[in-house]
């Protein structure tokens, strides 16, 4: 045997696998530079697809801006329409960016598209397989249903106790950042609030993050670090798998074991507990009708079957981390605009006045009373919903398929999708000035059905995306403002906001995972606060800043 393979046979061998890997190059390398013939874009060259087009213009914006801001200003460099395709390959899939809300509609709503399989494996390490953003048909049906009962209005009302409970603690925080006069990373203390109250909304657990390290937290915090933001922003991300793989799989096994443990305890403990509805008993009912099929029989279940479980660990992960990161970042930016915007900041506290009473101490014993009084903060829900317009955290991606055609609305032209990833670009539909006159503004009124503001359009709603739309649009949207009116409620009359970017050095290696880094471009949107990318997209620099007592100003 060893005498037929002499180093010339194993050079062919070694020739004959290099010749195959580029000749399948080539070919794929023509397969898709010639799916975008003909098809609006930036520049686009046979060797290069749009990469070279591409990098001109995110090499003007800032080395660490979030990817979902690069339509836009690829959009308004190279002067395109409302939609057109990006080629992006060997980093990834052709891309088609949308800006047009009717379009976004007929792939969203009016038929909606599988998810793309980045989101898969973007969620691989923070969800898992059969996580509800990322699974598709019966499986995310299944899910949704169980989960649905845990997201109504009526139950949701019943969680603002205990999101006081943590907003207090928050306050303490607040409080002792302000006594020391120091700067701090607003980010990270608001991401510590927005996990203790997801622990409970999805394990009935309080995580005490806010207080001291917990074992989940953390884990759940390194991964988000760890996490691709893809190829074609990140080319590091093709070689430094060694590197990245097992710490990802080291810190989904702590997750997963920690998460594991609260299935167990919950399953164990559920007779004599009535019915629950937070997200980990909903997951058990939902198996414990599963199991008990026509019969009715439980006697014989004595423990839960380990690929459901592992399908609903996925789940609870996924609330943990869908229910915190982006509502986190919603209030760190609703602090910075109204900081910016002191008449607007006057305006809402002037209507927790009205709503609350004028002590702000008395607002937890007030909502504790009656937690209704959410629904009057009117001017608060339009802030927050002007915030999610400049600042969406997350976007949904979809996948095209053969035969599935979209129309341009102004032409009737049918679009092409197959082998495309569908984009509706939620930066640039909410910074356009096709819906939004005068779109960089932050302007609330617009969401306000009495305004005298002659920059509102109330028309414009559908290109209003910061949940998505359609039946995969965001399961925890009221939770997320429920809980940010609380916040709002709760901080605004007390304390006073100031960004200090230009005292970034002062936070350098303070081991949040952030570069106080403030070399290059450090402004996006003509603003300090862009986006970046840590698992979804974040205010830069965990958004340094300084905080005053009220009563100290
Ligand atoms: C301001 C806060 C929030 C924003 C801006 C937001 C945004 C979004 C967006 C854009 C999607 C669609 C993602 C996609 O299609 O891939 C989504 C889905 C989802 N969100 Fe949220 N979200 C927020 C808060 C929350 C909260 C508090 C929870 C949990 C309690 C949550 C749980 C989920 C889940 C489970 C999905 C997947 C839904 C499905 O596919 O059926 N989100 N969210």
């Amino acid at each position: 045997m060893l005498e037929i393979l002499t180093p010339a046979h194993l050079g062919w061998a070694v020739a004959v696998i290099f010749i195959s890997v580029i000749v399948r190059f080539l070919l794929r390398l023509h397969f898709y530079r010639s799916l975008l013939k003909g098809l609006p874009g930036p520049p686009h060259s046979y060797i290069w697809g749009s990469l070279r087009s591409m990098n001109e213009v995110i090499s003007k914006q800032p080395k660490r801006a979030a990817p979902q801001t690069f339509g836009s200003v690829i959009k308004e460099y190279y002067g395109l329409g409302d939609y057109f395709y990006v080629d992006p390959w060997p980093f990834g899939d052709p891309l088609m960016m949308v800006f047009d809300a009717d379009i976004m509609n007929q792939f969203t709503v009016k038929q909606s598209m599988p998810k793309h399989p980045e989101v898969e494996k973007f969620m691989r390490n923070i969800g898992g397989p059969g996580n509800m953003v990322s699974s598709e048909g019966a499986e995310w049906k299944k899910w949704r249903s169980a989960f649905n009962p845990g997201f109504s209005a009526s139950h949701l009302m019943s969680l603002v106790p205990s999101i006081l409970d943590d907003v207090l603690i928050f306050n303490e925080i607040l409080t002792k950042h302000a006594k020391n006069q120091e700067v701090f990373r607003m980010e990270r203390a608001t991401t510590s609030l927005t996990v203790d109250i997801i622990g409970k909304v999805v394990l009935d657990l309080d995580l005490g993050s806010q207080r001291g390290p917990n074992e989940l937290v953390d884990a759940f915090m390194r991964q988000v670090r760890w996490q691709k933001i893809g190829a074609q922003f990140n080319p590091i991300e093709l070689i430094d798998f060694p590197i990245r793989t097992p710490i990802q799989w080291y810190l989904t096994w702590k997750m997963d074991r920690y998460i594991g443990k609260r299935l167990d305890e919950r399953f164990a403990t559920r007779e004599g507990r009535g019915r629950s509805k937070a997200v980990v008993d909903l997951a058990l009912e939902a198996y414990l009708k599963e199991v008990k099929g026509a019969s009715g029989d439980l006697s014989t279940v004595k423990g839960i079957d380990p690929e459901f479980k592992q399908a609903a660990i996925a789940n609870m992960k996924t609330f943990v981390f869908a229910g915190h990161d982006t509502t986190s970042s919603t209030i760190v930016y609703t602090f910075y605009y109204l900081s910016k915007n002191p008449e607007m900041l006057a305006k809402i506290r002037k209507e927790h006045d009205e709503v609350f009473g004028t002590d702000p101490d008395a607002t937890a014993d007030r909502l504790r009373e009656d937690a209704r009084l959410l629904n009057r903060l009117e001017y608060t829900l339009a802030v927050i919903r002007e915030v999610l317009r400049l600042q969406p955290p997350a976007s949904t991606v979809r996948v095209g398929q053969k035969g599935f055609f979209l129309t341009d609305p102004k032409t009737g032209n049918r679009l092409p999708t197959e082998h495309m990833m569908l984009w509706p670009i939620d930066v640039g539909l909410h910074r356009s000035e096709r819906y939004w006159p005068d779109p960089h503004r932050f302007a609330p009124e617009r969401h306000l059905a009495s305004s005298a503001d002659s920059s509102a359009d109330y028309n414009s709603k559908e290109a209003w995306v910061a949940f998505s739309k359609g039946n995969r649009n965001c399961v925890g949207q009221e939770l997320a403002i429920i809980e940010t009116k609380t916040i709002l409620a709760m901080t605004l009359r007390t304390f006073d906001f100031e960004p200090a970017f230009s005292e970034l050095d002062k936070l350098k290696g303070d081991n949040s995972g952030y570069p106080s880094d403030m070399s290059g471009v450090q402004e996006q949107f003509g603003d300090e606060a862009y986006q970046v990318q840590l698992g979804t997209a974040k205010p830069r620099e965990g958004m340094p800043c300084r905080i005053k007592l009220r009563q100290q100003s």
